[in-house]
C-alpha cells in the first residue's frame, strides 16, 4: 500500500481514539516492542488456542505483504505466540506487523529484525504446534472485535482497531481534530495568560467544582 493510500498514515492512535469514542482499544497491555514503531494497515486475522502457534505460520503463509498479522491468543501469557524465527517469516513476505493478544519471546532478536511487534510482553516458553487455530475470520483481541480488513493503527500509546466500513470517516474527523489538539496546544501552552483564561472558562462550566 503506497503512503497516498493509506488513509490512517500519520495519525497517533489518540486521535483516532477521540473520535470512536474510545471503544476499540485494543488493552492498553497490548505495547510495541520498540518505542518508535508506528503501524497502519488492514488487519489478517489469526485465533489461536493458548498456548499453540501453528495457525499463525498459516497466517503468515495466506496474508498479503502490508497487512497486519492480529493474533487472537487469548491474552495467553505462559507460552510465547512468536520469537525471532517466526517474526523473521513474517518480514520475508512483507507483512507490515504483528499485534499479538499474547506473549512472544526473543525480544533481542526481534528488536534487531527491527520488525514491529505490539503484545502484552515477553516470556521464555514456545508455543506448541499442534494445530487448531483458523485464520482470516472474524477475531477478539484486547477484548475488541476485529473483522479480517479492518483497519488497525498502533504506536507507542497502544493499538486501535477501526471498522473498515467507518474508515473513511474516522480518518478524516481524525485529522481534524490532530489539526484541533495542534492549535490549541500553540495557542495556549507556554503563555500563562492564555492558559489561565482557557483553565478559567473551562473549569468555569463545572457547576460545583470541588
Ligand atoms: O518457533 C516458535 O514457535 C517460536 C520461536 O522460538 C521463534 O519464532 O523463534
Amino acid at each position: 500500500m503506497s503512503d497516498i493510500d493509506n488513509i490512517f498514515q500519520g495519525l497517533p492512535t489518540t486521535c483516532i481514539s477521540d473520535v470512536l469514542g474510545g471503544l476499540t482499544n485494543l488493552d492498553y497491555a497490548i505495547k510495541p516492542i520498540d518505542h518508535q514503531h508506528k503501524i497502519a494497515g488492514r488487519a489478517f486475522t489469526v485465533s489461536i488456542p493458548a498456548g499453540d502457534n501453528l495457525a499463525v505460520l498459516q497466517g503468515i503463509r495466506e496474508a498479503r505483504p502490508g497487512d497486519i498479522l492480529v493474533i487472537a491468543a487469548q491474552g495467553d501469557t505462559r507460552r510465547a505466540v512468536a520469537g525471532d524465527f517466526v517474526v523473521g517469516l513474517a518480514q520475508t513476505f512483507r507483512l507490515q506487523a504483528l499485534v499479538v493478544d499474547g506473549v512472544i519471546r526473543d525480544i533481542e532478536g526481534i528488536r534487531s529484525l527491527n520488525f514491529p511487534v505490539f503484545s502484552r510482553g515477553a516470556t521464555i516458553a514456545s508455543g506448541n504446534k499442534y494445530g487448531g487455530g483458523h485464520t482470516n475470520i472474524p477475531i477478539s483481541a484486547g477484548g475488541v472485535s476485529i473483522q479480517p480488513g479492518d483497519w488497525i493503527i498502533g504506536d507507542i500509546d497502544g493499538v486501535v482497531a477501526v471498522p473498515e466500513e467507518q474508515a473513511q470517516d474516522v480518518a478524516k474527523a481524525a485529522r481534524n481534530k490532530l489539526n484541533q489538539d495542534e492549535e490549541r496546544s500553540l495557542a495556549i501552552c507556554g503563555d500563562q495568560a492564555s492558559a489561565r483564561l482557557y483553565l478559567d472558562k473551562v473549569l468555569g462550566t463545572i457547576p460545583n467544582p470541588g
